[in-house]
């Protein structure tokens, strides 16, 4: 069996359903960075054993948040050596804003996983974009990097909308059946 991880920083808990909903869907662990940016005892001992790494960041700023970027910062110990190359990765976030810089996010986590050597797996999903598309249709934000969500400024993570959740959590799906193939 595949062993997938999904690392993830979530300051006000909307990244953190996020995470639950892809983990969901590839039956993965997850590893959540604490708001020091760290992570719990025995998390780098888990994501060398990992197959695939999902890793998840709000957009802050149009950029992942400072305590994901510690968390990245310190992934360098593994990059050393080298430890997480040819793993699958992948990666997602959620942002205020329909647009709101959410693809410049991805790009960092995209950067970050080829400076580990690792293989990047996207949604592989079409975008709901016809007349007929309603906002909780899956991957109405339409990005094939990695899984988007958008929720207003003043919602609760609570408030998330389905579609979005249900988008993430075939992302992991897509990342678990993935992971299987990659590992042959
Ligand atoms: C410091 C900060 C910067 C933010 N920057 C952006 C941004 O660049 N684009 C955007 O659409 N939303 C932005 N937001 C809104 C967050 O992306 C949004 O509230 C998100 O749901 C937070 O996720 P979290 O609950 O996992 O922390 C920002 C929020 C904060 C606190």
């Amino acid at each position: 069996m595949s062993k997938v991880i999904v690392v993830y920083h979530s300051g006000y808990g909307h990244t953190q359903r996020m995470a639950q909903s892809v983990a969901e869907g590839a039956g993965a662990q997850l590893l959540a960075i604490d708001a020091d940016g760290n992570l719990p005892e025995g998390g780098w001992e888990a994501l060398d054993a990992a197959d695939a790494i999902v890793m998840g960041s709000p957009t802050y700023m149009g950029s992942v948040s400072w305590q994901f970027k510690k968390f990245a910062d310190a992934s360098s110990k593994a990059w050393f050596a080298q430890q997480w190359k040819d793993k699958l990765f992948a990666g997602f976030t959620n942002s205020a804003t329909m647009n709101g810089d959410k693809l410049s996010t991805l790009h960092y986590l995209f950067t970050l996983a080829m400076q580990h050597g690792g293989v990047w797996v996207g949604t592989g999903m079409m975008p709901s974009n016809s007349k007929a598309a309603q906002r909780n249709d899956v991957n109405f934000v339409g990005s094939s990097s990695g899984a988007m969500a958008q929720t207003p400024s003043d919602a609760g993570a609570h408030e998330m909308l389905s579609g979005d959740l249900e988008t993430a959590r075939l992302f992991g799906q897509r990342v678990a059946a993935a992971a299987v193939r990659w590992r042959g």
